[in-house]
């Protein structure tokens, strides 16, 4: 039988990288973060794409590595925050796994990503503005592919963790 994958998306700063980790030791899945597969697979980090190639050339790249990752199976992926921009991304989320969404307010996002220069996207003047512009744009997307909603900014990784495999169990997802 197929193994069946599971797909976080959300904002920068929901916490997709860090409950990605921990979730996929809990339900014995291989965890892959697509911003990392990204930079292995270029040999380069994501401000370097951004500078050279441009959010496109960083968007081609992400959708090719969400394309592959998700033909895989026993996969746990962390997606990047852009990930469901691109409609053939949220047709393979949803097709190929369960998608969990991490709903963060704005707020928390700027909290939890202000200290790290890796955000090519929140090192412009004002970065809570983008992230407010970017949540009207994406949020109705996370809703559109996800299976299961989950809200972050008073809860610590493990209680996230727990209330998503909570979720999984009601929703019979076989793992
Ligand atoms: N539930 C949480 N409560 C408190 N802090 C959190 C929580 N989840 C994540 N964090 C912290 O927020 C920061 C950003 O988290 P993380 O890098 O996992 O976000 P992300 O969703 O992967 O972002 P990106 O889309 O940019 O990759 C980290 O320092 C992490 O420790
Ligand atoms: O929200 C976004 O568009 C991004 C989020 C990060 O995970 C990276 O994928 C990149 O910095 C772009
Ligand atoms: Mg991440």
């Amino acid at each position: 039988m197929l193994k069946q994958n599971v797909y976080l998306v959300g904002p920068m700063g929901a916490g997709k990288s860090t409950i990605g980790r921990l979730l996929s030791q809990e339900l014995k899945l291989e965890f892959i973060d697509s911003d990392k597969e990204i930079e292995d697979r270029c040999g380069c980090n994501i401000p370097w794409i951004f500078d050279v190639e441009g959010e496109q050339g960083f968007r081609d790249r992400e959708s090719q590595a969400i394309d592959d990752i998700t033909q895989q199976s026993g996969i746990l992926l962390a997606t990047g925050g852009g990930a469901v921009n691109r409609p053939e991304n949220r047709q393979h989320l949803s097709a190929r796994g369960t998608v969990v969404y991490l709903c963060t307010s704005v707020e928390q996002q700027l909290a939890r990503t202000e200290k790290d220069k890796n955000r090519p996207l929140l090192q412009r003047p004002n970065p809570k503005k983008v992230l407010q512009e970017l949540m009207v744009q994406r949020d109705p997307l996370y809703r559109e592919v996800a299976d299961i909603i989950v809200h972050t900014d008073e809860s610590n990784p493990k209680l996230v963790v727990q209330e998503i495999i909570d979720k999984l169990q009601e929703l019979n997802v076989v793992l």
